[in-house]
């Protein structure tokens, strides 16, 4: 039998049993639950990753809906725990949900939501400060200060790229593909090259429109290209930032062979999915190559590194901070509980998954629907 599991207890008379296998920022998410008789359970466990043992101890004989994370193993286990005690709604606290078996979740009638919309900027302007740390290699500079080697200034210290002018390569012009390509076009005059599936023309239309406007300013305008594959943005971009779903199409989408097709110098940041990166490939191109810069947010053994990364003075590693701004964090978890709710009330999936606000104005109710589930059509919902 399952050990039982730590929570903390908000509404014990509440209704609906709504369990979150971790405390998220904020406390409207729970109060919203309430409003609407939730009894909420929130996991307290001090371990930062649960088993698939604590969850379905977590789940219980009875849970209406469970409020999960990306580091969590949503598979026909849990789906069909969570269906045994009579849930109907799971929602991630992540716009990624490669973590989840939608096909199993599909299965047992259970809706799966995810929050897209509030961490697009939040997440871009991380890949934007990862780009600009790697181009003026700011943690080595910040490491050689405190390590007081500074004796004055030299003409050859710490001399990086220049971004203005250079082109920035995207993979995966999505949400926030899109947002960080807008951002490095706009505040550093980027040419733009991206690789997708689809074409993404308001991205195309706003470069077009900021070109025109430099050049009326007699300034060089910034131009973009639609890369035809994504070999073609390996070789010509300085900086390449990876914004993919992971999927079968998207694992090891760049490996020995397409980091070799790089420059020598480019810039390389993910904060996609660790495994769309073969690790262990870019360790030894990191080594080989010591102008090749990389920006990292997410590894592909989470929370492990591969063998000799955290060694590399040509990388900078952070642990999957993205999206971890106070107002997207807080929204997050927001929508996760709203997606849970929704379910357990039958309201209708919101339209537009892309436009949350209405969800996150803290002085209006929400309206009556699920944010974003991800299998509705599925679902029949
Ligand atoms: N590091 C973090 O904290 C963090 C934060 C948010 C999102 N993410 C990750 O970023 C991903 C993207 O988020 P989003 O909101 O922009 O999603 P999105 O669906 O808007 O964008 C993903 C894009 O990838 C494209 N794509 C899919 N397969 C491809 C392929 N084989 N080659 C090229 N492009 C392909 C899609 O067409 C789409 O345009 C999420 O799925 C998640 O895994 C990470
Ligand atoms: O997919 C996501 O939402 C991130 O990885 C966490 O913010």
């Amino acid at each position: 039998m399952a050990k039982p599991v730590q929570v903390e207890v908000w509404n014990p008379n509440g209704k609906y049993r709504v369990v979150s296998t971790k405390p998220m920022p904020g406390t409207r998410w729970i109060n919203l639950l309430i409003e609407q008789d939730c009894r909420v359970e929130i996991c307290t466990e001090k371990k930062t990753i649960l088993s698939v043992e604590d969850i379905v101890a977590l789940i219980g004989d009875k849970c209406d809906g469970v409020i999960g994370q990306l580091t969590e193993d949503w598979g026909e286990v849990l789906f069909s725990a969570l269906s045994r005690a009579g849930g109907k709604a799971f929602s991630n606290m992540a716009v990624g949900y490669n973590n989840v078996d939608v096909n199993a979740a599909n299965k047992y009638g259970i809706a799966v939501g995810n929050t897209p919309g509030v961490l697009t900027e939040t997440t871009a302007e991380l890949a934007a400060s990862l780009s600009l740390a790697a181009a003026r290699r700011i943690v080595e500079a910040d490491e050689f200060m405190r390590a007081g080697h500074y004796d004055g200034w030299l003409p050859n210290l710490f001399v990086g790229n220049l971004l203005k002018g250079q082109t920035v390569g995207v993979i995966g012009a999505g949400r926030i593909g899109s947002a960080y390509a807008r951002m490095m076009v706009e505040g550093f005059k980027m040419n733009l090259i991206y690789f997708d599936l689809y074409q993404s023309t308001r991205l195309e239309k706003f470069v077009t429109a900021y070109g025109e406007f430099l050049k009326a300013n007699g300034e060089v305008p910034v131009t973009w290209r639609r890369a035809s594959s994504m070999d073609e943005v390996l070789r010509e971009a300085d900086v390449i930032s990876l914004h993919p779903v992971l999927d079968k199409t998207t694992f090891h989408l760049v490996n020995k062979e397409s980091l070799k097709a790089m420059k020598k110098d480019a810039i390389l940041i993910n904060c996609s999915r660790g495994p769309v990166i073969d690790e262990a490939a870019l360790v030894e191109h990191l080594k080989e190559n010591p102008m090749f810069r990389v920006g990292l947010d997410v590894f592909e053994d989470e929370p492990y590194m591969k063998p000799g990364l955290a060694d590399m003075k040509n990388a900078i590693i952070v642990p999957h901070i993205a999206s971890a701004s106070k107002w997207t964090r807080e929204g997050m978890a927001t929508l996760a509980a709203l997606n849970v709710l929704g379910k357990i009330k039958q309201y209708p999936v919101w339209a537009d998954p892309n436009r949350v606000e209405p969800f996150l104005d803290e002085n209006a109710p929400p309206p009556a629907a699920s944010p974003s589930i991800v299998n509705a059509k599925a679902l029949g919902i």
